[in-house]
């Protein structure tokens, strides 16, 4: 085990701070931007703040908090589940030893089964904003650079794989569970689609031709987030489900509005109508993301009950 990774620590911590029947979570959830509600229909509540767990980073984004919310979810005695009330983005400045840390520790409660929550852009004209996505393949282009690969360097446990296949990554398991969820929920088909996750380390929204680029590549919506965790989950060995919802598009018809064409027919004495702005901000998806969190949360709370 790797010095700088301090699970003895961490879980001495937990144990001390859990009751028993928290302390072996069967799920681990991540909730994205705008997303810490999803823990809010959990019973027996004991929220952890990052601070108490060395290893743990802070979350500096809006719309994310800094604790691990235990607590049991679902009808009975309920499933003991685990969230991060928060997640740890690169372009905060985290290590990406920082960023999975949390899942390595989920991994190290016991936990089998990952939902992995995040806000993104509609790269797919056919995905309108408040859909959910459920995630089927990755494109990780700081991966395949090599830079920014969650697994590089020396291995985290002597029994990690050091070469790890991804061509099951997303687990069927979890996704047929979630369409049956969506079924008893009575949502409707077009609620949730299937897609591929372009991850790009931000903060920067993409540029228009950015967007393109990663549309002519595959992918059906972009975000700043998740793929680090769906790695470090997989090398856990754990079942990852992903599940993005889209707060805005990010090709927009017309982007380019021709200024050229529209000086010269000013200077021909033409009037011009100047189209409005479309710019994307963090306000704009945390909005989406609290419209959308009681139907996030169902989906969460339904597929945990089917898991049991
Ligand atoms: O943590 P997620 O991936 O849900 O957050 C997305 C990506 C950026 O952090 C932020 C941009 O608005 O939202
Ligand atoms: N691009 C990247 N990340 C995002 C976006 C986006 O348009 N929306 C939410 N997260």
């Amino acid at each position: 085990m790797s010095e700088s990774q301090p699970f003895t620590s961490t879980l001495d911590v937990l144990a001390r701070m859990l009751p028993e029947h928290l302390l072996k979570p069967r799920v681990g959830i991540v909730c994205g931007s705008g997303l810490s509600t999803l823990a809010s229909s959990f019973r027996d509540v004991v929220e952890v703040p990052y601070s108490e767990l060395e290893g743990f980073g802070k979350s500096t984004v809006s719309g994310h908090r800094s604790a691990l919310a235990f607590g049991l979810l679902g009808p009975g005695a309920g499933v003991p589940v685990v969230a991060m009330l928060g997640r740890f983005h690169t372009y905060e400045g985290h290590k990406l030893s920082t960023v999975v840390y949390p899942i390595r520790v989920f991994a190290k409660l016991g936990v089998q089964n990952v939902i992995i929550t995040n806000a993104a852009g509609a790269l797919n004209p056919k995905f309108p904003v408040g859909t959910i996505v459920a995630i089927h393949d990755h494109l990780a282009i700081p991966n395949m650079t090599g830079s920014l690969n969650p697994l590089f360097g020396p291995l985290v446990d002597p029994d990690h794989p050091r070469f790890m296949p991804l061509s099951d990554t997303y687990s069927t398991k979890l996704r047929r569970l979630l369409f049956l969820a969506a079924h008893e929920l009575q949502l409707e088909d077009s609620a949730i689609y299937e897609g591929t996750y372009a991850w790009v380390s931000g903060p920067t929204y993409e540029t228009p031709a950015e967007g393109r680029f990663l549309r002519a590549a595959g992918a059906d919506v972009v975000g700043m987030s998740t793929v680090p965790e769906v790695l470090a989950a997989r090398q856990e060995g754990m079942e990852v489900l992903v599940l993005s919802l889209v707060t805005n598009p990010v090709i927009i018809p017309d982007s380019y509005r021709s200024i050229k064409a529209e000086v010269k027919a000013e200077l021909a004495g033409q009037k011009v109508k100047q189209p409005p702005a479309q710019v994307v901000s963090h306000e704009e998806v945390l909005s989406v993301g609290k419209q959308k969190a009681e139907v996030m949360k169902s989906l969460v709370a339904h597929i945990v009950e089917l898991l049991n």
